[in-house]
C-alpha cells in the first residue's frame, strides 16, 4: 500500500469535508486512449448514448446466470440417483422383454422428472425474484444530455455498457471489465479469477480491473472495456465452475440419498439370489426383483425438497424480512446452532457518539479530540471514501460543536483503515511555524506534541515556513506499538518524554479502563515531518508522540437484546467477533444479557493450533481484535468442533467468514461483495428477523424430514411384505400397473406434508436431516408397516378360503392394494412433523390428501378401473377383518411414535 501522494484535486476541500474532490478529471495516456476508442469521456457516457449501447451490447448478466431451457433442466434432472437407479431397472426390465415393469418405471421417471423441473422452475424463478430484491448495483458517472454535467448515480450492474465511467469503493464488486482512469490506495481481491488470496495493488492508470474481483482498500475510476459474455471472466466460467463445498444440506441429503440407492442396488440381486435358494426360480423373477427395489424409492424426494424450501423462502421473502439467495441454505439456517456475530453494526448501532477525550494522564483534553479531528478530515478527503467512516464523522461533528475546525491546515496525504489494519493515518500541512517564545524551535531535538495544538492549527502562526504533521489515530495496542514519546500532559510546548515500559502498561490500561466503561476507544498520536513530497508508506507511521485517547459511544441495536434472547430460546449459541477492543464488545454483551465469558484475543488465537482453537472457540463467546481470516479460522474452528455455523456480518472485513460459514448472512445494506458471497440476506438489521428466518428452515427441514420417514418406513415395510409374499406365493404379489398406481396416489398424497403446520418442537432446537437416525426410524416403523402386511396376507387368506374363491390372484392384489393405501394414509396422519403429531389436528390439505389416498384405495378395486387393473371386489368380511388390522396398526403406530418422542430427542431425524 502506498500513500498518495498529493494532487491538486484532493486539495479541494479547504472549507469543509463537504466539498468535492474532484475525480477522475487526470488521466494516464493509455487510459484516455481507452476513452477514445470506447468514444467516451472521463465524464461519462450520455444517458441517450448508453441506451442505444445496452441495445446492442444486452444486458450486462453472466451467461452462467441466464435460466436454464425447460429441456436442460428436465434432461440435469435424469441425472439424479434414485432416477438413474430406476432408469436402469427399467432398461434391464426392457431387456428381458419385462415390459410391464418397464412401462410402469418409465411413467415413475417422467412424472417425477416433469415434477421436479417445475418445481425447479418454480423455486428458480422465485430465487432470482429474491435475488432482485438486493440487486446489486454501480456508482456510474453519465450525462442526461450532451452539454450537462455529470451526475453520479446508483444503477443496476446488468444496464452497465462499454465506454460508462464507474466509480469503486471498498466492499464494491468490480461489475465489468474496466480499464482504470485513476485510483487512490487501490487494492482488489481477485481470488475468483486467479485464486490468490492476498489482496492486490491496482495503483497505475491504464490497469484493468475485472469483474468478478473486489475492493478492499482504496477507491478508482475506471471505464467499462466489457460487459456480460465478453468479460474474462465469463470466459473463463467453462473452465471455472468453482465449486461450493459441501454444506449440511448437501452431507445429510446426499448421504440419504446414496445409502438408499446402495441398498436398492442390492436389493434386486438379494431377491433373485434368496428366490433361486428357496424356490428354485431363474431369472423369470427379475421383474419382480426390480419392482421390490423401485418399491423402496423415495422418487418424489428431489421435489418434496424443492417446494419445502421454496415454500419456506417465499414465505419469508412475502414478510419482507428475509432473502434466500440459495434455497439449501433455508435449510442450514434451520440447522445452525452457533451464530456468530460482527459486533458494530449489528450488535451496536454503528453510530458512535463522542464521548470524552483524555490525555495520556486521564485529564480531559480537547487538542486530543481536535487532532483525531483533523485525521479524520484529511483521511475522508484524500482516501475518497464515498461512505466516510461512522467513527471519523462523529470525531468530526464533536470537533465542529466544540469549535474546532482545520482551517488553514491542509491534508497532503492520507492513509485510511482497511481489513485487517486499524490505524488510519493523515499528514497535514500546517502553514507557518511556531509562535515565537513558545519554547520550541521547529530545528531543535524535539518533536511536534500536542500541547502545540494552537500554535499549529490557529492562524496566529507569524512564521512563514510550514511544518508538516502525521497524524495517527487508531486501536490503542497499534497506535502505541508505534509510540516512542509520550506528551506529559503539562501542555507546555515541546513536553513530551520518552515512552518505557512502565508507561506503555500505564497506557495499555488506561485505553483498557476507557474500554470497560462500554466506550469505543481511539489512541492519537501525533510527529512532525520533513517536507517531502513522498511516497509515503505505513512504515512511516512510527516514531510517534502518543497524545491521549478519545471514546466513542455507540448504542446498542435496539432489537438485539431481544433478538439474543429468541435466539437462545431457540438453541442457539451467539458468538461476537469482532475487530473491537476485547473490553468493549464484553460491556456490549453484557449490557445484552450475553455472559461475555473470557475473551479471545487475535494474538491468543494466532498463537492456538486448528486442534486447539476448535477447543477454545467451542467455550468462547467474544473473540476481539479480529482481523478477517481471523474472523474465517474461528469460523472454520466452530465447524471442525461440529457447529452447524452461521455468520452474520456486514463489511469487507467480514467476507471470509460469510465464505466460512455454512450459512453466511448479511443485512441489505451491507457492502455489495458481502451481499454476494452472502447465502441469506436480512431486510433490516433487526435481528428477530434470523430468530423467524431460523424457524421457517427447520419448519421446511421438518417437512422434510416427515416426508422421508413417512415414505421410507411405509416403503421398507411394502418391500419386506412383497419379498416374503414373493417368496411364499406362486404368483407376483402386486403387477407391476399396480405398483405404478399405488406409488402415484402415495406421491401426490405427500405433496400436502409441505403445507403441514410445524410441530411445537420446532422452535427448540436446530434441526438437521440425520441419515442414522432416519434409518433407524425407518427400520422400526418398517417392520410394523411390514407386520401389518403378513397380517394382510392372513386376513386374505382366511377369507379368500371362507368365501371358496378361486379367482385367489386378483383379490389378493386387490385385498393388499387396498390394506397398502389405508396403512399410507395412517401413517401419514400419525408420522407428520413432530413428536406430538399425533394430537394435533392435521391441517385441510393433509386432511384432504389422506381422506383421497383411503377413497382410492377402498373404491378404485370395485371400480371399473379395477379389472383392467387386475383386481376383482373382495367380500365383506375382509373389510371387518381389514378395520381389525387397521386398528392394531394405527394403535402399534401411535405408541411407537409414542416411545420415540420421550426418547432422546436425538432419536428423531430432523431434529438434533
Ligand atoms: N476511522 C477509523 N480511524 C481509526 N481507527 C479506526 C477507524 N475505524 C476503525 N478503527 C480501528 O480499527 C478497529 C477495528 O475496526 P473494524 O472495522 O475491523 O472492526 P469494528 O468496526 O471495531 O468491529 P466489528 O468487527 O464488530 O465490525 C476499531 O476497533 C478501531 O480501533
Amino acid at each position: 500500500m502506498a500513500w498518495a501522494p498529493d494532487r491538486p484535486a484532493a486539495r479541494g476541500p479547504a472549507t469543509g469535508r463537504g466539498a468535492a474532490t474532484g475525480r477522475g478529471e487526470a488521466a494516464g495516456a493509455t487510459a484516455l486512449e481507452v476513452l477514445r476508442a470506447l468514444e467516451s469521456g472521463p465524464r461519462g457516457l450520455v444517458e441517450a448514448e448508453a441506451d442505444a449501447r445496452l441495445a446492442r451490447h444486452g444486458e450486462n448478466v453472466f451467461p452462467g446466470r441466464r435460466p436454464d431451457p425447460w429441456p436442460r433442466r428436465f434432461a440435469r434432472s435424469l441425472r439424479d440417483p434414485f432416477t438413474a437407479v430406476l432408469l436402469s431397472l427399467g432398461l434391464v426390465s426392457a431387456a428381458l422383454a419385462a415390459w410391464g415393469t418397464a412401462c410402469v418405471i418409465a411413467v415413475l421417471v417422467t412424472v417425477s422428472c416433469v415434477l421436479r423441473a417445475t418445481g425447479e422452475h418454480r423455486a428458480d424463478r422465485s430465487a432470482a425474484a429474491l435475488r432482485e430484491l438486493v440487486a446489486t448495483t454501480a456508482t456510474v458517472r453519465r450525462r442526461p444530455a450532451e452539454p450537462d454535467a455529470p451526475v453520479t448515480r446508483e444503477l443496476p450492474v446488468e444496464q452497465l455498457v462499454p465506454g460508462d465511467v464507474v466509480l469503486l469503493a471498498p466492499g464494491d464488486l468490480v461489475p465489468a471489465d474496466l480499464r482504470l482512469l485513476r485510483t487512490t490506495g487501490l487494492t482488489v481481491h481477485e481470488a475468483a479469477l486467479t485464486g490468490e488470496s492476498a489482496p492486490v495493488t491496482k495503483d497505475t492508470a491504464g490497469d484493468l480491473c475485472l469483474q468478478g474481483s473486489s475492493v478492499v482498500s482504496g477507491s478508482a475510476t475506471g471505464v467499462v472495456v466489457a460487459t456480460g459474455a465478453d468479460t474474462v471472466l465469463s470466459g473463463a466460467l467453462p473452465r471455472n465452475p468453482g465449486p461450493r463445498l459441501p454444506g449440511p444440506f448437501d452431507r445429510s441429503v446426499n448421504g440419504i440419498a446414496w445409502t438408499l440407492v446402495r441398498f436398492m442396488l442390492l436389493t434386486a440381486p438379494l431377491v433373485l439370489v434368496a428366490s433361486a435358494l428357496l424356490r428354485g426360480r431363474g431369472l423369470e423373477t427379475l421383474p419382480f426383483a426390480v419392482a421390490v427395489a423401485v418399491g423402496l424409492t423415495p422418487e418424489m424426494l428431489p421435489v418434496v425438497v424443492t417446494t419445502a424450501l421454496a415454500r419456506g423462502a417465499a414465505l419469508l421473502a412475502r414478510g419482507g424480512e428475509v432473502i434466500v439467495r440459495r434455497l439449501p441454505a433455508l435449510h442450514d439456517l434451520g440447522a445452525v446452532d452457533v451464530l456468530c456475530v460482527d459486533k458494530t453494526g449489528t450488535l451496536t448501532q454503528d453510530r458512535p457518539v463522542f464521548d470524552r477525550a483524555v490525555d495520556a494522564e486521564g485529564r480531559d483534553d480537547p487538542a486530543v479530540l481536535h487532532w483525531a479531528a483533523v485525521a479524520a478530515l484529511w483521511t475522508l478527503h484524500l482516501a475518497e471514501l464515498p461512505a466516510p467512516d461512522a467513527l471519523d464523522e462523529a470525531l468530526l461533528d464533536a470537533d465542529e460543536e466544540r469549535g474546532g475546525g482545520a482551517d488553514g491546515v491542509e491534508g497532503v496525504a492520507a492513509l485510511p483503515c482497511g481489513p485487517g489494519r486499524r490505524i488510519a493515518s493523515a499528514l497535514v500541512r500546517v502553514p507557518g511555524g511556531y509562535e515565537p517564545g513558545s519554547g520550541y524551535e521547529p530545528d531543535g531535538p524535539e518533536p511536534v506534541l500536542p500541547g502545540n495544538v494552537r500554535t499549529l492549527t490557529g492562524s496566529r502562526g507569524r512564521r512563514p515556513a510550514a511544518t508538516y504533521v502525521l497524524v495517527v489515530k487508531g486501536a490503542a495496542e497499534d497506535v502505541l506499538e508505534r509510540c516512542t514519546r509520550v506528551a506529559d500532559g503539562t501542555g507546555s510546548p515541546g513536553a513530551g518524554r520518552t515512552l518505557g515500559p512502565a508507561d506503555r502498561a500505564r497506557l495499555a490500561a488506561r485505553a483498557d479502563a476507557l474500554a470497560e466503561s462500554g466506550l469505543r476507544v481511539l489512541a492519537v498520536a501525533v510527529a512532525e515531518r520533513p517536507a517531502s513530497a513522498g511516497p509515503y508508506a505505513p512504515e512511516d507511521e512510527r516514531e510517534l508522540t502518543l497524545a491521549g485517547f478519545v471514546g466513542l459511544r455507540d448504542a446498542l441495536a435496539p432489537t438485539a437484546a431481544e433478538a439474543l434472547t429468541v435466539l437462545a430460546d431457540r438453541g442457539v449459541a451467539v458468538k461476537v467477533l469482532t475487530g473491537d477492543h476485547p473490553g468493549t464488545a464484553a460491556r456490549a454483551c453484557r449490557e445484552l444479557g450475553l455472559d461475555p465469558g473470557e475473551p479471545l484475543t487475535a494474538a491468543r488465537i494466532d498463537a492456538a493450533g486448528d486442534a486447539e482453537l476448535a477447543l477454545l472457540a467451542a467455550r468462547t463467546t467474544v473473540f476481539a481484535r479480529c482481523a478477517p481470516e481471523h474472523k474465517a479460522r474461528v469460523v472454520r474452528a466452530l465447524r471442525t468442533a461440529g457447529s452447524t455455523t452461521g455468520f452474520l456480518g456486514d463489511g469487507v472485513n467480514d467476507l471470509a467468514a460469510l465464505h466460512a460459514a455454512d450459512v453466511g448472512i448479511c443485512p441489505r445494506d451491507g457492502v455489495p461483495v458481502a451481499r454476494e458471497a452472502a447465502d441469506v440476506v436480512l431486510a433490516s438489521k433487526d435481528l428477530t428477523a434470523l430468530g423467524r428466518a431460523v424457524v421457517t428452515g427447520r419448519r421446511s427441514t421438518g417437512h422434510i424430514a416427515a416426508y422421508l420417514r413417512i415414505t421410507l418406513s411405509s416403503n421398507l415395510g411394502n418391500v419386506i411384505a412383497m419379498l416374503t409374499a414373493g417368496l411364499l406365493l406362486p404368483f407376483l404379489p402386486m403387477l407391476p400397473a399396480q405398483v405404478l398406481v399405488q406409488n402415484l396416489c402415495f406421491d401426490a398424497a405427500q405433496l400436502s406434508l409441505a403445507y403441514d403446520r410445524p410441530a411445537a418442537t420446532v422452535h427448540e432446537r436446530p434441526a438437521v436431516l440425520r441419515p442414522r437416525a432416519l434409518f433407524r426410524f425407518m427400520t422400526a416403523f418398517g417392520l410394523i408397516n411390514a407386520a401389518a402386511d403378513l397380517a394382510t396376507f392372513a386376513v386374505l387368506a382366511l377369507t379368500l378360503r371362507s368365501a371358496g374363491s378361486t379367482g385367489g390372484q386378483a383379490a389378493f392384489h386387490a385385498g393388499w392394494f387396498t390394506e397398502n393405501l389405508l396403512t399410507q394414509a395412517l401413517v401419514m396422519l400419525l408420522l407428520r412433523a413432530g413428536r406430538d403429531a399425533a394430537e394435533r389436528r392435521a391441517p385441510l390439505p393433509v386432511r384432504l390428501a389422506t381422506t383421497g389416498l383411503a377413497v382410492v384405495g377402498l373404491l378404485l378395486p370395485l371400480s371399473p378401473l379395477g379389472p383392467p387393473l387386475g383386481m376383482t371386489p373382495l367380500p365383506p368380511l375382509y373389510y371387518a377383518l381389514m378395520t381389525v388390522v387397521l386398528t392394531l396398526y394405527g394403535t402399534a403406530l401411535a405408541v411407537a411414535r409414542a416411545r420415540y418422542a420421550k426418547g432422546p430427542a436425538a432419536q428423531l431425524p430432523g431434529r438434533r
